[in-house]
């Protein structure tokens, strides 16, 4: 194996990775593997193999964990894909290589290795569709970047021949400057901290994290992977306990903030700081004399506990924006994010975050660090991994799609075939996805590309895409499957016929054939200007089955379009206005986003309305008690937006005695504490009633036909005292009422308003003794 020895003899000079592909049949590449190791003298201990067996004396990784290897730093990692090459994982793994080592992939001969169909194609191939269904153009696509890029050596391990040798005979290096300890009298952090950065980026990232020592410091940290960053926010967050600081660390997960203790640690004992850990190997909790360094989960880290001094969001851009925004509360915050991290997180984070950032009165300082840490920058490996799973990918530039409206765009049906053979426009879907979703990844590229039962329609302008939907067909599963799902079993790729079977029991669910949005995005240049509602039309005219041109309706392809989404007023309204009803909303909150899922959908068959129409009445019978128990805390407005989207009103079916007590109410708003329940009903039934105000606009009422006309905050009274059961004082406070008694009245006036509406002859009467 010279070529081996000689990539790495060349990724040892520059500073760089190098990728050696062996193709062939598994036994012959797991020799030829172990054999380039020892050639290029990579010594076991420092090589990870990721893969279902070992064949070489190293660590092994399951693929399933490969996430693992994530922030570690390894000469040679060996990623065995002959039984399934997953996106993802190839995205975690390929960083952990350091410069002058090598990135080994063991797959099938090339030209056979698209047509093939391995483990990961299996979870593509969601029923009831088959493997055969999955086509092959994510591999295809991966296959023709090995040979394209520089740095990839290709070798045909059964026929002995190197396809591509992935030498590039770099020249020389200018050696790069070392940090340097900043000079300015003003200096806030020890010199020791400038001392343990490897990079000057990283000194300087950490100069400008010095701003979180003062209240109101905010500073974001952008880098590709690699760079340092939660070591120099470790770094910083070091400092800070040193001089007497509280603060509070979170990440999406615990393992990603590893490195932010493990620099802190490592300063405070450069500092000769005494420190209690509260575990040496996974510490979340450092203690000096009187500062620290703790770590939260993001949900319960935006809640501020015991009021940090401040508080770092390592990786945001995995966050939602929405959570993001509880952190400026804090009294300093920094947040570091990847730009191109293997979770494809894209610029979505600088689109979405930092113009809210800019609104607010905080002054922000943003730093962005290039300088790789383990490899030279310009690594032909990176470049290659970035390209093959589109890690860079970007919506169009705004001027491209700034003037697109509903009159000027089309609507497209994006085959897989035609993603494939364009990459321009799969950059733009892809892009503009990554960038509207916080959790888009490599494997939704694979999906997108190969999955049989997803579809991507967009709306073009001028040929760029403007706004995007990727569609994924669910149900129609056989009486086995659909038996199966309700006695427990997990059926894939169906995320409504699931959750309708298996939590809510109804086994027939997986009947009927629909077609779930399971992301959708309109350009940030463009929002607002119904373009994403004429997407959903045109997507629910195909559903429908559209009628020919001789305007011969053909029956529906679909029996209902559906959505599963993290719940905020505004995309309930969203989705509400283009017609989607709510059938139910889930019971836990989502732990990334803190957020709770509805789900809501719109029938377009008969079958699909008997479907969604036993929901409807079932969600109306329980929801009541969901909203006294387990949704006891869902923000008031998201409550008032699923209730106003429920095709129908919950019943108003109240005893002579009930009405007769709620018409004495209005004049003693106590006696809702003696009947709470004929409260319950009369306020549920305006929060659901057609009539009453339509929920679009969160903070002000619209005009009613009939139905009483309420304050949003009379609703949200009406949500958080009489359906969610919150105590007087609290919600007095929340809804900022002057007082409990003030709150009181309130609510007998918005009584009053709702027995105008609804009341019977009788309850008339009764109101007319107290006038
Ligand atoms: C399954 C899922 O994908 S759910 C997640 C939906 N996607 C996202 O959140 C990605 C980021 N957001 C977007 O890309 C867009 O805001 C979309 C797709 C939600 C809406 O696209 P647009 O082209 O702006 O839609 P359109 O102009 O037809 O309708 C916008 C309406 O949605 C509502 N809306 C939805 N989200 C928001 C929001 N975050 N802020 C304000 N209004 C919003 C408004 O009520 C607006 O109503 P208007 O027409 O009265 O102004
Ligand atoms: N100042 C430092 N001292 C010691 N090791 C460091 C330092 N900075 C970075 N490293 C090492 O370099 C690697 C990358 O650093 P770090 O994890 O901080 O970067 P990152 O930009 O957050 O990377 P990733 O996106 O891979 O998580 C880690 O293995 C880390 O241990």
């Amino acid at each position: 194996m010279e070529l081996a020895a000689a990539l790495r003899a060349e990724a040892r000079d520059c500073n760089e990775r190098r990728v050696l592909a062996l193709a062939g049949e598994p036994e012959t590449t797991r020799d030829r593997a172990e054999d380039a190791l020892a050639a290029a003298d990579i010594s076991p201990e420092f090589t990870t193999l990721v893969g279902p067996e070992s064949f070489v004396n190293c660590e092994r990784l399951d693929p399933v964990h490969a996430s693992e290897l994530l922030g570690q730093t390894r000469t040679a990692v060996v990623y065995d894909a002959h039984e399934s090459l997953r996106p993802n994982v190839l995205g975690q793994i390929v960083g952990a290589v350091d410069g002058g080592g090598l990135f080994v992939l063991l797959a099938p001969p090339l030209s056979a290795w698209p047509a093939r169909r391995d483990d990961f194609d299996e979870t593509l191939a969601v029923p009831p569709f088959e493997s055969g269904d999955v086509t092959g153009h994510f591999r295809a696509r991966l296959v023709e970047t090995l040979y394209a890029h520089r740095g990839v050596a290709v070798v045909d391990v059964e026929n002995d021949t190197i396809e591509s040798d992935g030498l590039t005979d770099p020249a020389p290096r200018l050696p790069i400057p070392d940090p340097t300890v900043p000079s300015r009298n003003d200096r806030v952090f020890p010199a020791e901290a400038y001392r343990a950065c490897l990079t000057r980026d990283q000194a300087e990232t950490l100069a400008e994290l010095e701003a979180l020592a003062e209240p109101g410091g905010t500073v974001v940290v952008e880098a590709d992977r690699g760079r340092g960053k939660s070591s120099a926010a470790g770094l910083a967050a070091g400092c800070l306990a040193a001089s007497g600081q509280d603060v509070l660390v979170t990440a999406p997960q615990y393992g990603r903030a590893g490195e932010v203790f493990a620099r802190a640690r490592e300063l405070l004992d450069a500092l000769e700081e005494p420190v209690e850990v509260d575990d040496e190997t996974a510490p979340r909790r450092l203690a000096t004399d009187e500062g620290r360094v703790r770590y939260a989960l993001p949900t319960d880290a935006v809640e501020l506990p015991d009021d940090p001094d401040a508080v770092v969001v390592d990786e945001a851009a995995a966050l939602p924006v929405r959570l993001l925004e509880g952190f400026l509360d804090a009294p300093a915050v920094a947040f570091t994010t990847t730009i191109h991290g293997y979770e494809g997180a894209g610029r979505g984070f600088s689109v979405r975050f930092k113009d809210r950032l800019a609104e607010s009165d905080r002054p922000v300082s943003e730093v962005r660090m290039d300088e790789p840490i383990r490899y030279a920058a310009g690594d032909p490996v990176e470049v290659w991994a970035t390209r093959a799973l589109l890690l860079d990918a970007r919506p169009p530039v705004e001027p491209l799609v700034a003037d697109a409206h509903p009159e000027t765009v089309s609507y497209e049906r994006l085959s897989s075939q035609r993603l494939r053979s364009d990459e321009h426009l799969l950059r733009e879907v892809f892009g503009l996805l990554v960038l509207a979703h916080y959790r888009t990844e490599p494997d939704d590229l694979a999906r997108l590309l190969d999955g049989p039962n997803v579809s991507v329609r967009a709306l073009l302008s001028g040929g760029h895409v403007v706004s995007v939907a990727l569609l994924a067909r669910e149900g129609g599963l056989d009486a086995d499957r659909r038996a199966d799902m309700y006695e427990g079993g997990r059926i894939r790729g169906n995320m409504l016929p699931d959750v309708l079977t298996t939590q809510l029991r109804d086994e027939a669910a997986g009947v009927e054939t629909g077609w779930r949005v399971m992301r959708i995005a309109t350009h940030h240049a463009a929002r607002e200007r119904g373009l994403g509602s004429l997407l959903l039309e045109r997507i629910e005219a195909e559903a429908a089955g559209e009628s020919d041109q001789a305007g011969t309706e053909r029956p529906s392809r679909y029996d209902y379009l559906g959505v599963g989404f993290g719940a905020t007023p505004e995309l309930v309204a969203f989705w509400a206005d283009n017609g989607y009803r709510t059938v139910h909303v889930s019971t836990t909150r989502n732990d990334r986003s803190g957020e709770h899922s509805a789900i809501m959908l719109q029938a377009l068959s008969d079958s699909g309305s008997a479907l969604q129409d036993r929901h409807t009445s079932w969600f109306l019978g329980r929801v009541r008690g969901m909203l006294t128990d387990p949704l006891a805390d869902l923000d008031p407005d998201v409550v008032r937006a699923v209730l106003s989207a429920v095709d129908g009103s919950a019943r108003l079916d109240l005893s002579a005695w009930e009405w007769r007590l709620l018409a004495g109410s209005p004049h003693g708003a106590g006696l809702f504490d003696t009947a709470p329940d004929a409260f319950r009903t009369l306020a549920l039934r305006a929060l659901t009633d057609d009539d009453t105000p339509t929920l679009t606009d969160v903070d002000s009422p619209t005009a009613a036909d009939d139905g009483p006309t309420l304050e949003p905050r009379s609703e949200r009274l009406l949500v958080r005292k009489v359906l969610q059961t919150h105590g007087w004082d609290a919600v007095a406070e929340e809804l900022d009422f002057v007082s409990r008694r003030e709150c009181m009245r309130a609510l007998g006036n918005a009584t009053e308003r709702l027995l105008e509406a609804y009341g019977t002859d009788e309850t008339r009467a009764e109101r007319e003794r107290f006038r």
